[in-house]
């Protein structure tokens, strides 16, 4: 299914059983059978065991201290869901949708780079899982595959993301092809001008094993130094309408925490806006991204849609998130565990377990529906 020849495993010391070299000697994974999770916090564990040591560092990691990384997650514990248990509710209803496109529940997989890193079939197994279990993926300018590989890959619903380059014709040449090939919308990730430091890459010195399917002519290379060379790092409202003019699509405005820069997205022409520290990866000391959501929501006044990203785990995050503004939440790091574990099927299993731990809070709460959820209250912690 897709163009990367799995290779015969080679057999080095230490290795994980179902795990195959790709070109350049990169150990990565093949596995597709069904994977039984427990959680999405020690998923990430066990994927450390089959992704090679600097993918995963790379994965992993964070900015600096790593202290936005780990805020994003504390940040959901000063926000509590007050249980509701005689609400007559039963059978949670997840479903919604997001720019048009209806979904299965307010869960969307977010662009992440080099799929390649974690299995064989790199995006187009997230984008069958993806459509397995009936959401949207995000694409990245950075993906393994080409852009009509993945689009090809499995029929469902996906966004481009683009980091607009310093080449401003081949920027607008990656739109034209994302729409061509059936993309719905464009996510432009605005808060990369610079890449943050992710000490532990370097200290492996990670580099991309693999070149990226949408930047052809570029040699393989370590993150820094590939951004430094093709992102532009000089973002404004043009580049948004540059967006909007070239793609003809939609456009969402990824890396937004302050509610000024909502504003400023909006007024440009912003289809929605994703509230996202980027997991962490860029600016360290940056607040937790559930932090600065109510004071974006509240600047945005639904005149656009709000995604979320940055540390969602559990369906809980997921409840608050939706109970703060947002319309629907976007994971990162979980998806491609899942699919260094076990392939689309790990994809598939990932979302799932989502979905049943958003449904199970939502029972809990005593809420029927998304929209309930977007108007529950939830209470600081003391
Ligand atoms: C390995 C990796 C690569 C990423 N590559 C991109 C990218 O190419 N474009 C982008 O906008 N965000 C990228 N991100 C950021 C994610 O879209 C998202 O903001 C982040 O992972 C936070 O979500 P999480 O906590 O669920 O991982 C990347 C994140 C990771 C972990
Ligand atoms: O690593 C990242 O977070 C990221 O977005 C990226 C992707 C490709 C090159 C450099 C950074």
């Amino acid at each position: 299914a897709t163009s990367l020849q799995a290779e015969p495993a080679l057999a080095r010391p230490g290795q994980a059983p179902a795990a195959a070299t790709s070109p350049g000697e990169f150990i990565v994974s093949r596995t597709e059978a069904p994977l039984d999770l427990i959680n999405l916090i020690d998923i990430e564990t066990r994927a450390s065991r089959v992704l090679a040591p600097g993918a995963f560092s790379y994965i992993a990691g964070g900015a600096g201290d790593e202290w936005t990384l780990r805020e994003n997650r504390n940040a959901f514990n000063r926000q509590l869901i007050v249980p509701r248990v005689l609400s007559g509710k039963t059978a949670p209803d997840l479903r919604t949708q997001i720019l048009g496109t209806a979904i299965v529940s307010p869960i969307i997989i977010t662009p992440v780079a080099a799929h390649g890193l974690a299995h064989i079939t790199a995006e187009a197994g997230t984008a069958r899982g993806a459509a397995a279990a009936g959401t949207i993926l995000g694409v990245s300018t950075v993906s393994t595959l080409a852009l009509e590989q993945v689009a090809a890959a499995a029929a469902g619903p996906k966004w481009f993301h683009l980091y607009m380059l310093q080449d401003v014709a081949y920027s607008a040449k990656l739109l034209r092809r994302a729409r061509a090939a059936g993309y719905r919308a464009i996510v432009l990730t605005a808060d990369t001008t610079v890449v943050g430091n992710r000490e532990d890459s370097l200290r492996q010195r990670f580099q991309f094993p693999l070149q990226p399917g949408n930047l052809l002519g570029d040699d393989p290379a370590a993150p820094i130094p590939l951004a430094r060379r093709t992102f532009e790092s000089r973002l404004d409202r043009k580049t948004i309408e540059f967006a909007i003019r070239e793609s003809g699509l939609p456009v969402i405005v990824k890396g937004i925490n302050h509610p000024d820069d909502a504003l400023l997205a909006i007024d440009a022409g912003a289809a929605a806006i994703q509230v996202s520290n980027h997991g962490g990866r860029q600016l360290d000391g940056a607040p937790g991204a559930f932090s600065v959501l109510p004071a974006v929501a509240k600047a945005v006044n639904q005149r656009v849609p709000i995604i979320f990203d940055s540390g969602v785990r559990r369906g809980q995050d997921v409840f608050k998130a939706l109970a703060s503004g947002a319309d629907v939440v976007a994971i990162g790091r979980p998806v491609i565990y899942g699919l260094a574990l076990s392939g689309w099927q790990g994809v598939r299993s990932v979302l799932e377990l989502l979905n049943r731990e958003l449904s199970m809070t939502m029972q809990l709460a005593g809420v029927h529906t998304v929209a309930d959820i977007r108007a529950t209250a939830l209470q600081p912690a003391v």
